[in-house]
């Protein structure tokens, strides 16, 4: 059987182990080839190819339900599930999702992007299917670093008791995106250096089974004592057994022999079992097995060497201009305390915790605690800095309101990869933090439109008061240099860029460069705009505004947030608030639905959210 040939998981069904593993060496080819051509998530999947075959090769899906938990290492399914003819559009605008969509195959049973959904959402199915008497199987698969997000706990809580017959994959690799922290992994690396128990369990199994014909239920209760008593001298899996979930593991993901015995038996199973199986990151590409941080997640590379193809924008990232910045206030100022949920890269905070490790705390992939726990220090005097990407940002609202804003704390938010993130696609957009952001009372809301803004609202957020919100795309600074900063940040007024008259340009955050953009097109063609920077999305400055609003008839504003509730919502407020009901106001935002994968300046284009479209449109409109 060859790859290409697999249309369907039936095809896998008459395959013999040589030749599961034969389409084992094919799928990696074909995943690092064209993660290779395009970037996208390799290590993630090439560390469940084994773990994915021997899913499909015993389950029936789709009618047997196999949720995936995030999705990035769902290539290995897509490949499998009738995908490969598409799989060379993969996270490109118009292509195959890099996540699991349910619009996109009836194999991807429920949609991903986010971390630890998994679990409920596979209880859910099998509520289910028991409330309509079907009989198919459920299978959630998540991942340890999956596993230090607190919805995982609620579910095997809510599963444990309900005694659903459900099987939880327990993908232990060791990895988040950096290495796994906290309690639990460490918990999980105590119960895999005890694989002694596992044999013992089997064997007082086998013992079991047959002792109802031998010594009767008498002796059977002996041997439960015995069981239990086995299981707590050794405890592995203790946790999840007094949950009420039966513990299998620690079994070897990538020998699909030993994978395919315990699914069968799994399957077999009355109530709920999880099946801890142990996997490489990156397993089959050298370079990824021994970076799996940098494989997690890349761009373009040569797939000999694994060295990256294209040298990107020379400048510094924007995440780098935070994390530098935020490495220079700490040095000099102790209050300072980052936090990170699982993304020490991603976010910058790495560049802080290189030099000053015990100034950064990762706590996971746990968004409403990383926000609480802010809170908790804010309260004796830390001034933490929580920087998690806009779109999970998302999980934390009520923490940030109940938490933060409601007891007129200090803390620093800030959010990275707001505004449109492009091959990640719908589930990444940060496209909704300016709208969220904006109802909670006493928020501070900064929108930086280049570096130096950025460097210099972070250096003035840490001696601010209540929650402060800085917010700034996935990207690279306008320069390869940051300019020496002009003095204080001028606290709350927006920045008037160029000076005109009629038509008042107002730009959020980056989104400003765009309306440069607009405002060299409208003055080729003879009109005079004044255009501003907004940085100040919450609040904004009424005495700026109406002094701007007095000398312009037309008002424009832009965006990279949704235009509900977004900035320009802002502004229709404001000037409805201050009584100006003969001007025109043309917002440029987000539409209201979701946004595709793609290209985010191709987006732009889309969407007619560039400087230049806004130009044309406004044209048409004036
Ligand atoms: C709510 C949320 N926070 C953060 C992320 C970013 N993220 C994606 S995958 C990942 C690590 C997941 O680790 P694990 O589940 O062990 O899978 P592995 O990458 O090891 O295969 C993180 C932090 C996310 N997708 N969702
Ligand atoms: C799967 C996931 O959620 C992350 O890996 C995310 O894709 C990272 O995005 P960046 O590439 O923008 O850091
Ligand atoms: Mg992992």
């Amino acid at each position: 059987m060859e790859l290409k040939d697999v249309k369907s998981p039936q095809d896998l069904k008459h395959c013999s182990v040589e030749e599961l593993n034969h389409l084992a060496t094919q799928i990696r080819e074909t995943i690092i080839g064209q993660v290779a051509k395009h970037g996208g998530h390799l290590a993630s999947s090439l560390g469940v190819v084994e773990l994915t075959l021997a899913l499909h090769y015993v389950f029936n899906a789709p009618d047997d339900k196999i949720v995936w938990d995030v999705g990035h290492q769902a290539y290995v399914h897509k490949l499998l599930t009738g995908r490969y003819d598409r799989f060379d559009t993969l996270r490109q605008q118009g292509g195959i999702s890099g996540f699991l969509k349910r619009n996109e195959s009836v194999y991807d049973c429920f949609g991903a992007g986010h971390a630890t959904t998994s679990i409920s959402a596979a209880l859910g199915f099998a509520v289910a299917r028991d409330h309509f008497n079907r009989n198919n199987n459920v299978v959630a698969v998540i991942g340890d670093g999956s596993m230090t997000g607190g919805m995982a706990y609620e579910a095997i809580n809510n599963v444990g008791a309900s005694k659903q017959n459900m099987t939880i994959i327990l993908n232990d690799n060791k990895m988040s995106i950096a290495p796994n922290i906290g309690g639990f992994s460490k918990y999980l690396n105590r119960v895999i250096s005890n694989p002694v128990y596992n044999k013992m369990r089997t064997d007082l199994d086998r013992l079991m089974n047959r002792l109802p014909g031998i010594l009767g239920s008498r002796f059977r209760d002996l041997f439960l004592q015995v069981e239990n008593a086995a299981k707590n001298a050794v405890k592995p899996g203790r946790f999840f057994e007094d949950l009420g979930i039966r513990y299998f593991g620690p079994i070897d993901g990538h020998d699909i022999d030993e994978l395919v015995m315990i699914l069968e038996r799994v399957k077999q199973q009355q109530g709920p079992c999880l099946v801890h199986v142990l996997t490489e990151k990156g397993r089959g590409f050298d370079a990824a097995e021994k970076n799996p941080t940098k494989y997690h997640g890349c761009g373009a590379f040569d797939p000999e060497s694994g060295l990256p193809l294209a040298p990107g924008n020379p400048n510094p990232s924007l995440t780098s201009v935070f994390g530098n910045t935020l490495l220079q206030l700490a040095r000099k100022d102790k209050r300072i305390m980052g936090i990170t949920a699982a993304m020490p890269t991603g976010c910058g905070m790495d560049i802080v915790a290189k030099e000053l490790p015990d100034r950064v705390i990762d706590v996971g992939i746990a968004e409403e605690h990383a926000v609480t726990f802010a809170a908790g220090m804010a309260c004796d005097g830390v001034v933490p800095v929580v920087a998690i990407y806009s779109s999970f940002m998302q999980r934390a609202y009520d923490q940030i309101i109940h938490d933060i804003a409601l007891q007129n704390l200090h803390v620093v938010l800030v959010l990275d990869r707001a505004g449109l993130v492009g091959a990640d696609g719908p589930t990444h957009h940060g496209a909704f933090d300016l709208s969220f952001l904006r109802t909670v009372p006493g928020m501070t809301i900064l929108a930086p439109s280049n570096e130096n803004e950025l460097r210099d609202m972070l250096t003035a957020a840490i001696d601010m008061e209540g929650v402060v919100a800085i917010r700034y795309p996935r990207g690279t600074a306008l320069a390869a240099e940051l300019v020496p900063s002009e003095g204080p940040f001028d606290y709350k007024s927006p920045k008037i860029l160029e000076k005109g008259s009629g038509i008042l340009l107002l730009g959020a955050g980056f989104m400003t460069n765009e309306l440069k953009k607009t405002a060299a097109v409208l003055r080729e063609n003879g009109y005079n705009p004044t255009l501003v920077d907004a940085r100040f999305i919450k609040p904004l400055d009424q005495e700026c505004y109406r002094s701007l609003f007095d000398s312009h008839n037309v008002i424009v504003t832009l965006e990279d947030n949704t235009k509900v509730g977004g900035y320009g919502s802002a502004i229709a407020e404001l000037l409805s608030d201050l009584g100006y009901t003969d001007k025109k106001l043309y917002r440029f935002g987000l539409p209201d639905r979701f946004v595709e994968q793609g290209e985010i300046k191709a987006l732009y284009k889309i969407l007619e959210i560039d400087g230049e479209s806004v130009a044309k449109q406004l044209m048409e409109k004036l």
